[in-house]
């Protein structure tokens, strides 16, 4: 690939997209990776191990005209404002996005190569030039669940979603390891001391979580200590904008659009830092044996793994602890529901980073590499 233009590389999501391409060796691949910034320009770029120019004007249509592919990282707004005059201008490059602006566009596809690249091969073969990430539940509710997907299983799928705060931005991250320290501290005296009364304890920590002073600037309310039953925008048919991804973006991504799979649950941020977990019920299209379901799961690509519905395997490797930070999808508390045999339970968790934001679009860039 000759030129490949990186717009975002230094935020949350570009980070740990520059930590993935550096990690599989991508650069080796790219004549010249070109560096873009809104806020530095003629500043240095990041650290990939050979030289490269200063960076150069994100907004600056001439510039990313030069670019053969464009890797943006840098948010919605970003998009929204760029995108349109570069396309006007004639620019003919592979435009790869993080950001949800133009994911339900007639002229982009939702990239998720293990899942879809049926889908990204036919869209490539008929000229698509805008391949842009999925939303991280909708992802990672995939990669858990390719496999049941795959063999036409799934009738319907309701997700409950317990949400992680890099969801919600770096700052949010931050806040949430502001509101736990802040609880601590308010109670430090009362918990070094064994004889102290539970209730005072108690009574002391819903005081601070609910004082002006708690640092909830970027969350609006506390989350430590609690949870949000809403996420992202408010609309008319009373989901939140995060569940109506749900049914949306899989149907896009498997390509089922036409007679869409119904999706849909509750999305709930927790206080965990950046692996979503999701309970999901499934309704099957037939009694499928457990152990076929094990097999169909396991088989959907190299990184879904499944748990046994075992206490000690359940608490040791399907939480976020256990996951953070690695490419593994772990699928577990699989089990046959009271409402019937073709009523299955189950449980994911995956990091909302790596297959929910930055590892589909290095992977894109790659399969472009590659064509
Ligand atoms: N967070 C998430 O979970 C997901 C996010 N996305 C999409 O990706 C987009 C980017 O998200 P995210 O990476 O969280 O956004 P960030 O806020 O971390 O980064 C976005 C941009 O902010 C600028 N910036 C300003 N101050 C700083 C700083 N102190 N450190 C780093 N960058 C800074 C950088 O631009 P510059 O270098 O030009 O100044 C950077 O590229 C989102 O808008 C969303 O559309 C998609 C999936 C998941
Ligand atoms: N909305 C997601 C994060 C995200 O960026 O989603 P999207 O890419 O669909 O805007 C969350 O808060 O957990």
């Amino acid at each position: 690939m000759n030129r490949v233009g990186f717009v975002g590389w230094r935020g949350m999501v570009g980070s740990v997209l520059m930590e993935r391409m550096l990690a599989e060796g991508d650069f080796a691949h790219i004549n010249e990776p070109v560096f873009f910034t809104t806020s530095n320009v003629g500043g240095a770029g990041p650290d990939i191990g050979r030289d490269i120019a200063p960076l150069k004007d994100a907004n600056d249509i001439a510039e990313l005209q030069n670019m053969d592919v464009i890797i943006s990282c840098q948010g919605g707004d970003y998009t929204k404002a760029v995108f349109g005059p570069l396309r006007a201008a004639g620019w003919q490059g592979y435009w790869i996005d993080a950001a949800s602006s133009l994911r339900m566009a007639d002229d982009a596809l939702i990239i998720l190569d293990p899942v879809n690249m049926n889908v990204i091969k036919d869209g490539l073969a008929n000229g698509v030039k805008n391949f842009v990430g999925g939303n991280c539940t909708v992802s990672l509710m995939l990669m858990a669940m390719g496999g049941l997907f795959r063999e036409g299983l799934v009738q319907w799928t309701s997700a409950m979603t317990y949400q992680a705060a890099s969801g919600a931005g770096a700052q949010n991250m931050r806040e949430l390891i502001s509101q736990m320290g802040a609880i601590e501290s308010g109670v430090a005296a009362e918990l070094a001391n064994p004889a102290s009364a539970i209730l005072d304890i108690d009574r002391k920590v819903a005081a601070t979580m609910r004082s002006a002073d708690f640092p909830t600037a970027n969350f609006g309310e506390p989350l430590a200590g609690s949870l949000l039953p809403w996420i992202d925008t408010q609309l008319e048919n009373g989901q939140s904008r995060e569940e109506w991804k749900g049914q949306a973006e899989t149907n896009k991504i498997l390509g089922s659009s036409a007679q869409p799979i119904p999706v849909d649950g509750l999305c709930v941020r927790i206080g965990a830092m950046r692996c979503h977990s999701q309970a999901l019920t499934v309704k099957l299209t037939q009694n499928v044996p457990m152990d076929e379901i094990h097999s169909i799961l396991a088989s959907a690509n190299d990184w879904v793994k499944v748990v046994p519905n075992e206490r000690e395997a359940t608490l040791q490797q399907l939480t976020p602890t256990a996951v953070t930070g690695t490419l593994q999808v772990p699928i577990g508390r699989l089990r046959k529901m009271n409402m019937g045999p073709e009523y299955l339970s189950a449980f994911t968790v995956g990091d909302q980073l790596l297959w929910g934001a930055a590892e589909p679009l290095r992977r894109m860039l790659r399969i472009l590499i590659e064509a």
